[in-house]
């Protein structure tokens, strides 16, 4: 595999750090520790001993390849993303491009199997491949977040969990496909927020910064690296692929859930590489009618609510309204 030399994007500092990675195989009450405290200082941590077999996650990918490897009339039949569908370049109804191609789905099992005909030309074996990720990340994510749970202290260890396995949960999938650079990239600094140019020596903004609006997301990608997270303001570090693990990402939902404890974190991907990177992105949502806010625990004297309570379908509204990168939470703070 030949990957050209990230370059920043202007003004933008890479700092590699040591990203936390939780073996879910340990002792539970000291996993849930350390998921906690990932959460609490990075918003985003690494799991491995998953349980997930590789097999699940490997007919995905294959399944997302043969689509992204038609032609693009082909592909735009399946498209524009509504917001569910096949999206290229645009990413989401308010302007934002990216280098990237996507299918954006509802995990709804009625919905997959309906709309596998358009994703594919077998369609049942497409169907299959992708109801039997979404089961075993929703699996994954209610056993991380009852682990949140078990860590926070709270009383009512389901209460993050019990979002997501109510039938009515709205959770998504989304399939990312990056392309590769081309051997006559473009090097010329260009890269400038307003004109969506998103490019910068060599590498391309893949998908621009944001934060995911949901309770937990949870990424699997190919061997090709881009995803880059950010602690600090204009700071970025890049996050290792790794095929075989899954990488957790904290939703704005439960940075709101957690009374602020837990940080939705900013990441961004940033493609630099003449092989195509591939992500798959399964995104625990509650259901549109649930009330978000937090449990009693979270709240005390010395940490008063931040946040006043919503419902989700109330958050989606706001995040459909709002660009990609902006930050949508600050606008339900009760401090204004
Ligand atoms: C520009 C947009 C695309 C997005 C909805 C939004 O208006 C702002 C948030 C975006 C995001 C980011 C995380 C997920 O990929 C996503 C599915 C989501 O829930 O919020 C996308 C939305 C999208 O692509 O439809
Ligand atoms: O491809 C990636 O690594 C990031 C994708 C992402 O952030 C998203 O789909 O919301
Ligand atoms: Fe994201």
């Amino acid at each position: 595999m030949v990957v050209a030399t990230p370059t920043p994007i202007r003004s933008d500092k890479i700092e590699a750090i040591d990203l936390p990675i939780i073996d879910l195989s340990g002792e539970r009450s000291e996993v849930s520790k350390l998921i906690v405290r990932a959460c609490e200082e990075f918003g985003f941590f690494k799991v491995i001993n998953h349980g997930v077999p590789f097999d699940i996650i490997s007919k995905v990918e294959q399944e997302s390849l043969t689509f992204f490897s038609k032609p693009i009339p082909e592909k735009q039949m399946a498209g524009p993303p509504n917001p569910f569908g096949y999206g290229f370049k645009n990413i989401g109804f308010n302007g934002d491009m990216g280098e990237v191609e996507y299918i954006l789905l509802h995990t709804n099992p009625l919905s997959i199997s309906q709309c596998s005909k358009t994703f594919s030309n077998d369609p049942s074996r497409f169907s299959s491949a992708v109801s039997g990720y979404i089961e075993a990340a929703r699996r994954l994510a209610c056993e991380i977040l009852d682990l949140i749970a078990d860590g926070l202290w709270v009383t009512d260890t389901s209460v993050f969990s019990r979002l997501i396995r109510d039938v009515d949960n709205d959770s998504m999938f989304r399939l990312n496909h990056y392309p590769p650079l081309s051997k006559d990239s473009d090097t010329s600094p260009s890269y400038n927020n307003n004109n969506n140019t998103n490019s910068c020596s060599g590498t391309k903004v893949g998908f621009g910064e944001h934060t995911d609006p949901q309770i937990l997301t949870l990424l699997t990608s190919n061997d090709v690296g881009g995803l880059q997270i950010s602690l600090d303001a204009g700071v970025w570090t890049p996050v290792p692929p790794d095929p075989t693990a899954f990488w957790v990402n904290v939703g704005d939902v439960l940075q709101a859930m957690t009374n602020g404890r837990f940080k939705s974190v900013r990441h961004r991907a940033i493609t630099g590489s003449f092989e195509s990177r591939m992500s798959i992105a399964y995104f625990a949502a509650p259901p549109l009618n649930a009330k978000i806010t937090a449990p009693p625990e979270m709240v005390k004297p010395e940490s008063p609510i931040l946040y006043r309570p919503f419902t989700w379908a109330e958050y989606k509204k706001t995040t459909y309204s709002l660009r990609l990168g902006d930050t949508r939470l600050n606008l339900f703070r009760l401090d204004g």
